[in-house]
């Protein structure tokens, strides 16, 4: 590390979390900003579980990171997002049993609406915000609504864990590599009814559509991908976490530090209209990144079965961010 680097301030919430506890060492060693970029960590908690995160702080000091320049244990929003430069809005209310779903999105309104404000109130001026918290769309819908004086495409919503979970299934298919494949995209909400697309996708330079037929994209691959967070739950007990916390990892390092030339990832960004997409959902798209910006990638052929696909998902963020608004959330 540079003697003279100015280190970034990373707001993690729900620090006390699982997902907080996968994840808060691997951004204090250097994986999410790189090796040149120290870090200054808050850890954002409800009082009830401070303590808690003020343990996680501890074993934080005890690894010696040499990239990690201090950490702040907070429950005040307003003081934990003063001058963020990467916000990750992991910390969520989780769905319990005789929940309703506008229940749900209303005990989130109440996390996500004062977050906004306090990234609006205080966030540096190139703060990147990833929300991981579910329903992680809509929650980041809600908080860029709050932020007015952010630019909006600073809110992004996590879909890189569907992302992977597609290559990791279409390389297990093909007998490829991870590494072997490109251009897949996940389209939509970060839900079941999220698309997998395969249709521009290539293993080792092939089109995947040549490879695998349509009855094992339809009947096994678009559902293993998009029902694979309910299979963890119900394997594990407890919903993914090392993995999820891998991808908000990949996710904020590939927005930092751009994607791979020739290929592209997915990532939940505000829509200003693609591909028929309602302008301000934060809806999933194929996307690049370069100059530190994402950018949906433009002119891409969709066919009737992706379209309705798409259709579908988009229609479910239609529909949250229609009970948002009649609960006064935005
Ligand atoms: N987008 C994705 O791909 C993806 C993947 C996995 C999990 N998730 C979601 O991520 C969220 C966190 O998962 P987890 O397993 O870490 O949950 P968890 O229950 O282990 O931890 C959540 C933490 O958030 C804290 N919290 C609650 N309200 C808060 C607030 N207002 N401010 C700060 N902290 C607050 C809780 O005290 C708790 O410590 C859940 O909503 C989960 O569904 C999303
Ligand atoms: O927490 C969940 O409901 C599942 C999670 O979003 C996941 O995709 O693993």
């Amino acid at each position: 590390m540079s003697a003279a680097a100015t280190p970034a301030v990373v707001t993690v919430t729900g620090a006390a979390g699982q997902i907080g506890y996968a994840l808060l060492f691997r951004i204090a060693s250097g994986q999410l900003l790189g090796p040149d970029t120290p870090v200054r960590l808050r850890l954002l908690e409800i009082p009830p579980a401070v303590r808690a995160a003020e343990g996680t702080a501890m074993e934080l000091d005890d690894c010696a990171f040499p990239l990690l320049a201090g950490i702040d244990v907070l429950d005040d929003a307003r003081a934990a997002f003063d001058g963020v430069n990467v916000a990750l809005l992991v910390g969520a209310r989780p769905r319990t049993a005789g929940m309703e779903r506008g229940d749900l999105l209303s005990a989130n309104g109440g996390i996500f609406r004062p977050q906004g404000e306090a990234i609006n109130a205080g966030a540096a001026d190139d703060v990147r915000v990833l929300v991981v918290g579910n329903p992680a769309n809509t929650n980041a819908f809600i908080a860029a609504s709050h932020a007015p004086d952010v630019p909006a495409d600073r809110f992004t919503a996590m879909t890189r864990l569907d992302h992977n979970r597609a290559v990791a299934q279409l390389a297990a298919r093909t007998g490829s590599g991870v590494d072997e494949i490109r251009r897949l995209a996940i389209w939509g909400n970060h839900s079941a009814t999220q698309y997998p697309d395969l249709t521009h996708a290539t293993v080792r330079g092939q089109a995947a559509t040549g490879l695998v037929d349509h009855e094992w994209v339809e009947q096994t691959f678009i559902p293993t991908v998009a029902k694979r967070g309910a299979a963890i739950i119900e394997a594990r007990g407890a919903s993914s976490a090392a993995s999820a916390a891998n991808a908000a990892i990949d996710h904020v390092h590939t927005w930092v530090h751009g994607t791979p030339e020739g290929d592209w990832t997915s990532a939940g960004v505000v829509s200003h209209g693609e591909y028929g997409v309602p302008e301000g959902l934060v809806a999933s798209f194929p996307v690049t990144s370069s100059g530190g910006a994402w950018h949906v990638v433009p002119d891409l052929d969709v066919d009737d079965f992706s379209r309705a696909r798409i259709d579908a998902s988009v229609a479910e963020l239609v529909e949250e961010r229609e009970s948002v608004r009649s609960l006064g959330l935005v």
